[in-house]
């Protein structure tokens, strides 16, 4: 049984189609990537799965009940998510917001007890933010709030993590940090993990680190490929997706490991837009 499945999902705004019969389906254990340039509708897609938006057609199944008719503690015990883009609303302390990620577990007028504080502290230490945890939210900087939205999701212990653009503010290390974490999460604790990114590496990242891959190539209302990142990353479909000129390379980093990436060489002058502005080949 597929842990996550979409079938036949449409949506738009204002009337205007943005994907259209989407189908595929995430099985527990595997790391799902969803790749695609700007403006193609990942996040949407994203809300879809997670509950927030109801596709115009078709549907979203966990474990095989549709995500609709779930109600949203039962789905924030099984599915957390690290949004692109956080409302900082109030000047909550760092420790509070991620204990927000226990919330599903405490009722309604009780306060978080010992092993929720644990169990933040323990979020706040894995991806190395202890020092922030008494920070006002509002004065963190955009790579501290991302690392923030990590450990709520890591503090509330689902089994399938929904991640979009996770890396998108962080420095050099700090990426490296959440996708180290990502690949124990899946490998060590059989975590299932959506991401939506905006870097084809991080996906041969996940195959070469031994992970069950899978990559869509979201574009022009449907995916223009699904498979594993050495199937479905190649040259040609890169240059489709991207209107970019790359080379997919392969070098030896040990004795028994190869790795595998892609090296963007120049942008294609072939990319033409809709009336909407989207990207059309
Ligand atoms: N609430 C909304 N109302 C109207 N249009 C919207 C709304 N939210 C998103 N859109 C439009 O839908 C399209 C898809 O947006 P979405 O955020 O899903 O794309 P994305 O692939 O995640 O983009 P990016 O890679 O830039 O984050 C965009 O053209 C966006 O402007």
């Amino acid at each position: 049984m597929a842990l996550i499945e979409a079938r036949g999902v449409e949506f738009g705004y204002n009337g205007i189609p943005l994907f259209q019969n989407i189908n595929f389906s995430i099985e527990s254990g595997e790391l799902f990537c969803l790749l695609g340039p700007n403006g193609c509708g990942k996040t949407t897609l994203l809300d879809c799965i997670l509950g927030h938006l109801k596709p115009l057609k078709g549907e979203i199944l966990l474990n095989d009940s549709n995500i609709s008719r779930i109600r949203p503690e039962q789905i924030a015990r099984q599915v957390a998510y690290v949004p692109q883009n956080h409302e900082k609303t109030f000047p909550y302390r760092v420790l509070d917001v991620v204990l927000m990620g226990r919330a599903a577990y405490i009722g309604m007028f009780d306060r978080p007890g010992e092993e929720d504080l644990a169990i933040a502290e323990e979020a706040l230490a894995t991806v190395g933010i202890t020092h922030l945890k008494d920070r006002r939210y509002t004065q963190l900087s955009g790579g501290e709030v991302q690392l923030v939205m990590v450990a709520r999701a890591l503090a509330q212990r689902t089994p399938v993590i929904v991640m979009d653009e996770p890396t998108a503010h962080l420095d050099f290390k700090h990426e490296l940090v959440i996708m180290e974490k990502v690949v124990e999460l899946v490998r060590e604790q059989g975590l299932t993990i959506l991401m939506a990114t905006h870097f084809p590496n991080h996906c041969f990242y996940f195959e070469n680190s031994g992970l069950i891959t899978r990559v869509a190539l979201m574009s022009n209302m449907n995916f223009l490929a699904l498979g594993s990142p050495s199937e479905v990353l190649s040259e040609e479909n890169l240059k489709q997706l991207y209107y970019v000129n790359t080379r997919v390379v392969s070098f030896p980093v040990d004795v028994n490991q190869e790795i595998k990436q892609i090296i963007a060489i120049s942008t294609t002058d072939s990319r033409h837009e809709d009336k909407q502005g989207r990207s059309v080949l």
